[in-house]
């Protein structure tokens, strides 16, 4: 399959390295590790290894493929649905956190799949990504149901031999994985301690009371998410990840712009529509917003 990767950073080099195996993959990232990987291919390392030689590109205008896979961070989402707009693609599947597949179903005429991925992936050096934690990626129809552009999709992931469930509601996963982000990112950012910290204690209420208000929004944006479910996903990833420190803990000890807009800030903006009290996410998002301000990335 011709697939197109836009946004060649960690997950999308992770991603993009492990097609390469099996399809015609071209890379859409930023010098120096475009360069790199037309010179000398691309490296996976660590829980995954591959030595692929994907094409790899710095302008995404004007491109074509049977498959466009989205991994630029949430708030490059608008930015890189105009770019995609100039070319030509049958599907094209969001691997990103927050709810950015409406983004790009609002500015592309292909169809939108919506997914997840729970892969670790970590661009080490120009030209190598490190796999630090094999996952999965879940996948499909932006609304539920099915479609065979996302069965193709599947297929293609699997025969690279990326982990991939092809899912009937992915609404609800989606929402599922937005409330454990809400549980645990801007808490474990500001409390600057790794996910583990959540599982009792103070932290723990603020990340319940984010994933509670959470699922009231998404049921009242008609998904069918329990706040059990929730929570017990919560409580999993808290477990499983224990040692780990959240994408935007990392973002905040970088001094890099974070995905709170895309995260707190998403539910904040849909407790407004729907006239439901978000206090724990709206707070979660003014203090990280804060910081961003005062560190001049927002
Ligand atoms: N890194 C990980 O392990 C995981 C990341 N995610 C999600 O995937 C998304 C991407 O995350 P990361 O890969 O960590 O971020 P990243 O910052 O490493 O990668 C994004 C890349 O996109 C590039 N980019 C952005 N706009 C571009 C443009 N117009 N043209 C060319 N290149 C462009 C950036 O230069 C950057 O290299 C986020 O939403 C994140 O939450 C989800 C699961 C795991
Ligand atoms: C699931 C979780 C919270 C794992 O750290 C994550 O997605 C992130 O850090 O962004």
């Amino acid at each position: 399959m011709e697939i197109l990767v836009f946004g060649a950073g960690s997950l999308g080099s992770l991603v993009g390295g492990l097609l390469a195996r099996v399809h015609d993959v071209t890379l859409v990232g930023r010098d120096p590790h475009v360069s790199r990987v037309r010179e000398d291919g691309l490296r996976v390392t660590g829980a995954e290894t591959a030595h692929t030689a994907p094409k790899a590109v710095t302008d995404g205008e004007g491109r074509a493929a049977e498959l466009a896979v989205v991994t630029v961070k949430s708030f490059d989402t608008a930015e890189a649905a105009e770019t995609l707009a100039t070319g030509s693609f049958d599907a094209v599947l969001s691997l990103q956190n927050g709810l950015t597949e409406e983004t790009l179903a609002s500015r592309l005429d292909s169809t939108v799949l919506a997914g997840t991925a729970t892969y670790g992936a970590r661009l080490a050096e120009p030209g190598r990504v490190e796999c630090t934690g094999v996952g999965r990626v879940v996948l499909g129809p932006r609304p539920g149901g099915t479609h065979p552009a996302a069965e193709r999709a599947g297929k293609a992931f699997r025969d690279a031999g990326i982990r991939t469930l092809v899912a009937t509601d992915v609404p609800r996963r989606r929402w599922e994985k937005l409330a454990v982000n809400a549980g645990i990112n801007a808490v474990t950012a500001l409390a600057r301690v790794e996910n583990g910290a959540l599982a009792d204690g103070p932290g723990s209420e603020a990340a319940h009371r984010a994933v509670r208000e959470t699922v009231r929004i998404a049921r009242a944006e008609g998904v069918r998410l329990t706040y059990r479910g929730a929570r017990d996903a919560l409580e999993e990833v808290i477990s499983a990840t224990a040692a780990n420190r959240s994408s935007m803990l990392q973002d905040v000890e970088s001094g890099r712009r974070t995905e709170v807009d895309a995260i707190h800030g998403e539910i904040v903006e849909r407790a407004d529509r729907h006239g439901v009290d978000a206090p724990t996410n709206r707070t979660l998002a003014d203090l990280v917003g804060a910081w961003e301000s005062g560190r001049g990335v927002r």
